[in-house]
């Protein structure tokens, strides 16, 4: 991990904007992770992976960090203006992001969702010096391809929401690597919504747990997919027999 107290990240905090025209009762402000982001504000740490249950509003908080960083909330980097279809909420709008004097402002998102939109958008826009032909590589492998790009070779701030989509276990620890080796450049930070205990298990990360009830900073040993996981493989059949078969 970098030195964070000598080099300013790109996003120090998240916090409600000045003119947030969102009223608590609308949505998503109604998801509690997003109502307490509005309410207190929240520290983003260099590395810091978000994970919980489906519906818990993980991608809804990404893509609005992504969004207000300058990101297309389609994915890509502050440059990348491609859209196909508006679906994003308004809470980009109301919040700010409080950025490192200095920082970067260099960035990319990447999402599973709409990677494929995303690789005919950098095919169709090539640059003469060689684009990598992403639509003839599996997903894992332009996945990669992308990582080991010039897009993530500098400093900046590199946005992903569930990433392991597509990857076997082996592109997932290739993933994991390939971060590892982003977050030892101080410049750098990444912001990580999974469901892979393997991609929660980036070193050094601070992991948030979101609920019903909010955001709660947990360690990797204490998450409930890390439990689940851990305890499906030991004995399948703990789970199976809930089941209707
Ligand atoms: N436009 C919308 N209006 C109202 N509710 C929405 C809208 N878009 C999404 N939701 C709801 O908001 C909740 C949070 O969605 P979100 O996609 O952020 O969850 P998530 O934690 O990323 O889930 P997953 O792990 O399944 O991707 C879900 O219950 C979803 O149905």
């Amino acid at each position: 991990m970098g030195d964070e107290w000598t080099t300013p990240l790109p996003v120090r905090r998240i916090r409600r904007s000045d003119d947030a025209t969102l009223s608590d009762g609308q949505w998503p402000a109604t998801l509690a992770p997003v109502a307490q982001v509005l309410d207190r504000g929240l520290e983003l740490a260099q590395a810091t992976v978000v994970v919980g249950e489906n519906g818990a509003g993980k991608s809804t908080f990404v893509e609005a960090v992504a969004t207000a960083y300058g990101l297309s909330p389609e994915g890509g980097s502050t440059g990348a203006m491609h859209s196909t279809r508006v679906t994003e909420s308004s809470l980009s709008q109301s919040i700010s992001l409080v950025r490192g004097a200095g920082a970067s402002r260099w960035g990319y998102f990447l999402r599973a969702e709409t990677m494929h939109g995303l690789f005919t958008y950098l095919e169709d826009n090539a640059s003469a010096r060689g684009e990598t032909r992403f639509h003839e590589l599996s997903h894992g492998e332009s996945f990669l391809a992308m990582l080991n790009s010039n897009r993530f070779s500098g400093d900046g701030f590199f946005v992903m929401d569930e990433p392991e989509a597509g990857l076997s276990f082996g592109a997932q620890l290739a993933l994991v690597d390939a971060l590892i080796q982003l977050v030892s450049q101080p410049g750098v930070q990444v912001l990580i919504a999974t469901h892979s205990p393997v991609v929660a298990s980036l070193p050094g990360a601070t992991i948030l747990e979101f609920d019903e009830d909010g955001i709660h900073e947990r360690t990797w040993e204490d998450l409930d997919v890390v439990e689940h996981h851990r305890r499906f493989l030991e004995a399948p059949e703990r789970y199976l027999r809930h089941l209707r078969y």
